[in-house]
C-alpha cells in the first residue's frame, strides 16, 4: 500500500481536536488496570508513613479494611499486600511466613470479610520474614539455597490460599518454585487460585523505599544478585517468562516497570499471557522527588507513566498510586 504523502496526509489532523484526539487514542488506562499494594502493620488504628514513600502509609489491619473500601469505590479490582513484620517475629528461617495467624493471614480474612468483591494478591518470598532481609534460606555460605527455599514457598502459599488469598504471587525468582506451588494449589483444592509470577524480577537499585516499608532494608547484608536478575539482560528474561508459563503461571510480571518498559513489550509480543508490571517504590518516590520541586505536573507524571504500561502491552499495573490515579481516572 502506498501511502499519501504531504499535504493530502497530515498527521496533525486527527489531532487538532479533544473528541478526535480521543477517538483515536489506541491505548486506554482505566482503573480496572490498577493493583493497589499496600504495607500491613501491627496495632489497631495504627498509621505509620514511610518517610521514602511520601504519601504512603503503613496501616493496621483494620484500617486496612477501610483502603479497601476506598480501592472498590474507585474502581480497583485488587489488592497486593505485604506485611511489615516485627523484628521479634522475623528469623533466620522465615517461618513467621507459615504461621496461619501472621498479619498477611490476618488482614486477607479481614479484607475478604468486609470487602468480599475485591481480589487479594499476595506475595510470596521469605525478605518480610527473614532476620537476615534475604527471599530465601542461606546456607553456611550466605547464599541462598533454591530447592530448601521452595519448600517454605510452598507453605506461605498454601497459608496465604487458605487464608483466602486470589492471587499467589511468587516474587522470590527461586526456580522452579511456580510448578511446585501450582502442584501443592492444585493438591490441596485451590485449583482456582491463580499464580501471578514475578517472572522476570531484576536486581534493581529501585526498591530501596519497599524496603524501609516492610522493614527488611537495615537487615539486608550484601544484595540479591544471585537470584534476581541482572539489568544487563533482556534474552534470558523471555527465558524466565517461557519456563514461568510452562510450569504454569496464570499471568507474569517484570519489575520494575518504567526502566524495562522493552523487556514488557518482548515479553507480550513473544507470549500469548496477560503481561503485568511492577512501578515500584523507587519509581514512584522518583516520581514524587520530581513533582515536589515543581519539575513536572504530579497527575500529568502519573498518568503517562501508567498509560506507558498499556501501551508496552501490560494487562495491569502494580502501582503506589492506584488510588490517586484511579480517582483521576473516575473524575
Ligand atoms: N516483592 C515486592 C517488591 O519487592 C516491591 C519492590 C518495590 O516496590 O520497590
Ligand atoms: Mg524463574
Amino acid at each position: 500500500m502506498t501511502q499519501a504523502s504531504y499535504p493530502a496526509l497530515r498527521l496533525r489532523r486527527t489531532r487538532a481536536s479533544a473528541w478526535s484526539r480521543a477517538m483515536h487514542a489506541e491505548n486506554r488506562l482505566t482503573p480496572s488496570d490498577l493493583i493497589w499494594p499496600l504495607f500491613v502493620t501491627e496495632g489497631q488504628g495504627v498509621e505509620e508513613p514511610i518517610k521514602s514513600l511520601p504519601g504512603v502509609s503503613r496501616w493496621s489491619v483494620d484500617l486496612m479494611v477501610q483502603r479497601a473500601r476506598e480501592a472498590q469505590a474507585a474502581g480497583i479490582p485488587c489488592l497486593a499486600l505485604f506485611p511489615n513484620t516485627q523484628p521479634e517475629r522475623r528469623s533466620d528461617d522465615g517461618a513467621e511466613a507459615l504461621n496461619p495467624d501472621n498479619l498477611m493471614c490476618t488482614a486477607i480474612r479481614a479484607i475478604k470479610d468486609a470487602v468480599p468483591g475485591i481480589g487479594i494478591l499476595t506475595d510470596v518470598a521469605l525478605d518480610p520474614y527473614t532476620a537476615h532481609g534475604q527471599d530465601g534460606l542461606l546456607d553456611e555460605a550466605g547464599y541462598v539455597v533454591n530447592d530448601a527455599t521452595i519448600d517454605v514457598l510452598i507453605g506461605q502459599s498454601l497459608n496465604q490460599a487458605a487464608a483466602g488469598a486470589d492471587i499467589i504471587a511468587p516474587s522470590d525468582m527461586m526456580d522452579g518454585r511456580v510448578g511446585a506451588i501450582r502442584e501443592a494449589l492444585e493438591e490441596e483444592g485451590h485449583a482456582n487460585v491463580q499464580i501471578m509470577a514475578y517472572a522476570a524480577k531484576y536486581a534493581s537499585a529501585f526498591y530501596g523505599p519497599f524496603r524501609d516499608a516492610v522493614g527488611s532494608g537495615g537487615l539486608l547484608k550484601g544484595n540479591k544478585k544471585s537470584y534476581q536478575m541482572d539489568p544487563a539482560n533482556s534474552q534470558e528474561a523471555l527465558r524466565e517468562v517461557a519456563l514461568d508459563i510452562a510450569e504454569g503461571a496464570d499471568s507474569v510480571m517484570v519489575k520494575p516497570g518504567l526502566p524495562y518498559l522493552d523487556i514488557i513489550a518482548r515479553v507480550k509480543d513473544r507470549f500469548e499471557v496477560p503481561v503485568f508490571a511492577y512501578q515500584v517504590s523507587g519509581e514512584y518516590a522518583m516520581l514524587e522527588a520530581a513533582a515536589a520541586v515543581g519539575a513536572g505536573d504530579r497527575d500529568a507524571l502519573v498518568l503517562e507513566t501508567l498509560l506507558a504500561f498499556k501501551r508496552a502491552g501490560c494487562s495491569g499495573v502494580l502501582t503506589y498510586h492506584a488510588l490517586h490515579a484511579a480517582r483521576l481516572l473516575g473524575a
